[in-house]
């Protein structure tokens, strides 16, 4: 299995926006679009699900994850993780047409996190930089500690594709849709554990020397 470093990752996200000129939305779009394939493709039980989104791009992810369940009739609540004066761009985006359909953001805290059946882990993706701590550290203990099955985003929260090891603590997901490629560490057996059942969705970002070779075709 390909696995590529985090700097690949980001170079390659850079290369499809900026030098293919793909908008950094519709690549988001494109994530939420196969991550609820993916979801569909697992056969958990459905009834009651959480989607936990940072302040970054994997938090938009989230939303827009939580945005098509809504659409397709789910039971779907969003808890927002982090501070919204960070929040990037797209997130903001998401979170405005996730707005308009009406998607239940959760206010304060969770009352009884086993009460979900999924929770979708957009806490962080590749932008990990630094050992989860506070806040985060709590709301990720309490992902594994309950009974949901767990679904991460492009990569389980906490988990670093560097080290294939945790930053402090990490998501011990079910599943993780991860996108263009899987991230170093992942085909570790740490990395396994924490990935759980891995799907490598094409999202249309693709290394630029494959690009080069279809030019040169
Ligand atoms: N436009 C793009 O670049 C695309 C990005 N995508 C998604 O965006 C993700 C990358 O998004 P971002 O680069 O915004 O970063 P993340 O959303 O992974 O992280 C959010 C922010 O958290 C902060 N952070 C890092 N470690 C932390 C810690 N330990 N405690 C507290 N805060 C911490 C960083 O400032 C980071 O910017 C990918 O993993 C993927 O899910 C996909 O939508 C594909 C398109
Ligand atoms: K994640």
């Amino acid at each position: 299995m390909k696995t590529i470093s985090v700097s690949e990752a980001k170079a390659f996200d850079l290369y499809t926006m900026r030098d293919v000129g793909i908008p950094s939305l519709v690549l988001m779009e494109r994530a939420a679009l196969k991550s609820v394939e993916n979801l569909a493709q697992l056969n958990w039980d459905l009834t009651h699900i959480l989607v936990v989104a940072g302040s970054g791009n994997n938090g938009g992810d989230g939303i827009a994850v939580a945005r098509l369940l809504k659409i397709h009739g789910f039971n779907v609540q969003l808890l927002l993780v982090g501070n919204p004066e960070h929040a990037s761009i797209e997130r903001i985006q998401q979170l405005k047409f996730a707005n308009h359909y009406g998607v239940e953001v959760i206010q304060g805290g969770i009352p009884d996190w086993n009460a979900y059946s999924v929770i979708i882990d957009a806490i962080f993706g590749i932008g990990l930089s630094r050992p989860v701590s506070g806040n985060y550290q709590q709301v990720i203990q309490n992902i594994n500690d309950s009974t949901a099955n767990t679904l991460a985003i492009d990569v389980p929260s906490g988990f670093s594709p560097e080290t294939g090891r945790e930053l402090g603590i990490a998501v011990h997901a079910n599943a993780t849709a991860t996108f263009a490629y899987a991230k170093n560490g992942m085909d570790s057996t740490t990395g396994q554990a924490f990935c759980g059942q891995l799907f490598v969705d094409d999202i249309g970002i693709y290394d630029p020397q494959v690009i080069q070779n279809l030019q040169n075709k």
